[in-house]
This record gives structure tokens, sequence and C-alpha cells, in this order.
């Protein structure tokens, strides 16, 4: 049976597929995929998932290998082998305001789909905060007076500046993430050793 590679779709789907060419591949049958959720190459058994659900389907032995951003590992923390970053996907996480936003004396109210990232940072502080949980678009929330600030990713600092925000810090850095399921990595090890190498290739010679 071919290893099966689970991988995040969206931006870093496309971002694989140029790292995935560059390391010569097969990829033909990857590029015009429509809406397929799974495609076999020559050498892999592919399918597609929302990022969260990749480290999901290698946590429980579906997928041998996933790929998925940092930050949802951190976020997550899914029991799978974290095997070492792949050259895309970088991106920062930021606590981000409304420009000269006047932080008010009360408990701050915080929103962001990475909760227990945003927990984490606060408790380090030593500081209470109210954390809101948006699915998406969390840029709205300051600008429509539902949170004081917002903790999210950024990459080009165009969605915070089109939406008058500011960075008030940045404190994590991520990229793309070559992640394993625990027991296929020993199981399975004679096939999935030879790929996990050629990926690695790729990184070293970047
Ligand atoms: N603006 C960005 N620039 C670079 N990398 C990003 C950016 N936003 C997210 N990422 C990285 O890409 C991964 C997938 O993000 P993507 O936006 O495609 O999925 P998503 O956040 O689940 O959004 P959607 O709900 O639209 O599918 C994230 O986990 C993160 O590691
Ligand atoms: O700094 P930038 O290059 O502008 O990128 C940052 C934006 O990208 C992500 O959103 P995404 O496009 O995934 O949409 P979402 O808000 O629905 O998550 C992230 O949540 C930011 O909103």
């Amino acid at each position: 049976m071919k290893p099966v590679i689970a991988l995040t779709k969206g931006r870093l789907e496309k971002q694989f597929l140029a790292y995935f060419e560059s390391l010569d591949f097969d990829v033909e049958p990857l590029l015009d995929k429509g809406r397929k959720l799974r495609i076999e190459t020559s050498e892999f058994s592919f399918f597609f998932a929302k990022g969260v659900d990749v480290t999901t389907y290698v946590e429980n032995g579906i997928a041998d290998l996933g790929v998925v951003g940092g930050d949802i590992l951190i976020e997550h923390k899914p029991d799978v082998y974290d095997l070492f970053p792949l050259p895309f996907g970088h991106c920062r996480m930021a606590l981000a305001t409304k420009a000269n936003y006047e932080w008010p004396n009360q408990k701050k109210r915080i929103a962001s789909t990475f909760t227990n990232i945003t927990n984490a940072y606060f408790k380090e502080k030593g500081e209470s905060v109210d954390i809101i949980k948006l699915e998406g678009s969390v840029e709205l929330a300051p600008i429509l007076g539902l949170a004081d600030a917002i903790v999210d990713i950024v990459e080009t600092g165009t969605t915070l500046k089109e939406n008058g925000l500011v960075i008030a810090d940045e404190f994590l850095h991520f990229s793309a993430r070559l992640i394993a399921n625990r027991s296929t990595l020993k199981v399975k090890r004679q096939q999935l050793v030879p790929v996990i190498e050629r990926f690695k290739k790729g990184v070293n010679e970047e």
C-alpha cells in the first residue's frame, strides 16, 4: 500500500504543491483535482482536509503523514510526531488593536480563533482576560466593538492594515510542518523513512 498523506487544503495546499514539485515528486494528478478530496499519485495516496482535521486523521492512523500549520499543533496539541518544519506557510501570531486604541481599565476582551494560545499568552503575562472565540474574520471584532483586541495570524499585515488595526505584540512564528502517526512511523519505517528523508532534503537545501 502507498503511504497516505493528509494535506491541509486551501492556502497550504498550493504552497505544498510547489514544494512537492521542486522535490521531483509526481504532482501531475494533483494539479487538476477539481473538488475531489482524494487523489492518487504514482507514489502516494493524498487526501485534503482542514488543518485541525489533518491532525485528527494522522493521530488516528488514517494518514501516515500530514502537512499542517505549526499554529494548529500549538493550539490543539495532537498526539502525533512533529517531524520538522517545511519551507512554506510562514506566518506569526500577533496581538492587534485599533490604531491609537486606549485600553479600558476593566478586564480586556480578546477575540481569537486560537483560544488556547491566547489563554497561554495572557497567563504568562499574569493577566486575566475574557476570551471570545470566533471562527474567522477575527479582525471585525475590535472594529465592531465585540472585543478590545484580537490574537490572530499575520503574514503580510495587509488584513490588519486595510481594517485599521495595528500590531501591539508579536509572539510566535510558524511554518507548515510535516507530522506523522506515532505507531505507523515504527510499523512502516522502511517505507516511510526514505519519503521523510526526501522531504527533509528540500528543507536542508533551502
Ligand atoms: N495569511 C496567512 N499567511 C500564511 N499562512 C497562513 C495565513 N493564514 C493561515 N496560514 C497558515 O495556513 C494554515 C491554513 O490556513 P487557511 O487560512 O488555509 O485555513 P483556515 O485558517 O482553516 O481557513 P479556512 O477556514 O478559510 O479554511 C494555517 O494553519 C496557518 O498555518
Ligand atoms: O497578514 P495577512 O497576509 O493579511 O494574512 C492574515 C490573515 O490571513 C488569515 O485569514 P484567512 O485569509 O485565512 O481568513 P479567515 O479570517 O477566515 O481565517 C488570518 O486569520 C488573517 O486574517
